[in-house]
């Protein structure tokens, strides 16, 4: 395996749950890769599959309700669907590591962090209990908690949410990842402090190489910190590409109108309309009824083929792009803000 070559290779991901009204195709038919040492973003509203899609790889959710139906997901060559229960535990907890958008969740009330960063290091490596202490004392330094050693006696409750954020990326690099999956990890903190985990994740990345796939609803966040973005909208990818691309070249309508959802950018209340019922999706284009360029074509098939445009592995599900986003883009006067410009934060439509 080759630097270049994906870590992680999602292919044609079907994941539905069964449920007592009906199935839902929460995933319908999703690509993505990530590679190492880069930053995936997936992006969409409330609903669209983020969470589902990041809980496939190491089928996190319960199975039943939840069953991924088809579609390949390979990590580092090995195929992970086809994995037992003890053979994913191993790899969620030595390869892949998850943080979660609420650390309060996550981690247990009623032990120290220190007693929980210890169980978590030397579940994963064979060390003495002097040597674990020292390293943990070293993971809570890097993800930068002062006075670390103090820090260890601490419970839960006695941190802030940023702090217990940072605590659970330590606990998340105690294996020594190579894949990190991070979903709204910092949704519930307020502004300053999210800028500064976005940027410890950068940090560390670009430190130890992990490949990162990062779930988030807000495109400012995105900008900050994503590679490459994939635009998912009902269990569909609408388009993906590079952030630079999606930013400054997006044409997907679904893409543009999230977009103008952006602080400053005009659209205040969200995009109109809702998502479809995840259990009788429309014919045709899923964003069709909400589209403002939709025509008649777009509400009837299959959600229309991938078709390349300008930009490197830019791709976009849309019958009509070419006509519908050049001059929407010119008029709309967007100025897609390089990712290093932006500071603010902030939700964006949900
Ligand atoms: N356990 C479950 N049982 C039934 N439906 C589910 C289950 N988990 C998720 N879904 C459905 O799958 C779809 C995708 O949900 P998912 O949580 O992946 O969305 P999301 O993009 O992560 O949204 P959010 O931004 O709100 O986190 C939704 O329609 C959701 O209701
Ligand atoms: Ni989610």
């Amino acid at each position: 395996m080759t630097q270049d070559d994906p870590l992680l290779t999602v292919e044609n991901l079907h994941t539905s749950f069964h449920t007592d009204d009906g199935t839902v195709n929460a995933v319908d038919g999703v690509d993505f890769t990530v590679r190492r040492g880069e930053t995936v973003c997936l992006v969409g509203e409330s609903g669209s599959g983020k969470t589902v899609a990041c809980e496939s790889i190491t089928q996190l959710f319960k199975r039943p309700p939840g069953e991924i139906t088809a579609g390949s997901i390979v990590f580092d060559g090995i195929e992970l669907t086809n994995c037992s229960e003890r053979e994913l535990t191993d790899i969620r907890g030595a390869r892949i590591s998850h943080v979660f958008q609420n650390p309060q969740n996550a981690l247990n009330p009623v032990y120290t962090i220190g007693w929980q960063l210890l169980e978590a290091i030397e579940l994963h490596q064979d060390v003495s209990r002097a040597a674990a202490r020292a390293e943990a004392v070293e993971l809570l330094d890097r993800v930068g908690i002062s006075e670390a050693s103090d820090r260890l006696e601490a419970y839960p409750h006695e941190l802030s949410g940023g702090m217990k954020q940072r605590v659970m990326i330590a606990m998340a690099l105690a294996c020594q990842p190579d894949l990190l999956i991070a979903d709204e990890p910092t949704t519930a903190l307020d502004v300053t402090i999210q800028a500064q985990i976005l940027r410890l994740l950068k940090d560390l990345q670009a430190e130890y190489g992990i490949g990162i796939l990062f779930v988030t609803h807000d495109l400012g966040v995105v900008a900050e910190i994503a590679d490459r973005v994939v635009v998912l909208y009902a269990g569909k990818v609408m388009e993906r590409g590079t952030v630079y691309d999606v930013f400054e070249t997006p044409c997907h309508p679904y893409t543009r109108a999230l977009l103008d959802c952006l602080p400053g950018r005009g659209s205040l209340g969200g995009i109109p309309g809702s998502l479809p019922d995840p259990m009788a999706p429309p014919a045709g284009c899923r964003f069709h009824d909400r589209c403002p360029d939709a025509v008649p074509d777009c509400s009837t098939g299959d959600q229309p083929a991938f078709e390349s445009v300008v930009g490197e592995d830019h791709e976009v599900s849309c019958l009509h792009y070419r006509t519908a986003a050049e001059p929407t883009v010119l008029e709309s006067g967007v100025e897609p803000r390089r990712p290093s410009e932006r500071t603010d934060g902030g939700d964006t439509h949900d």
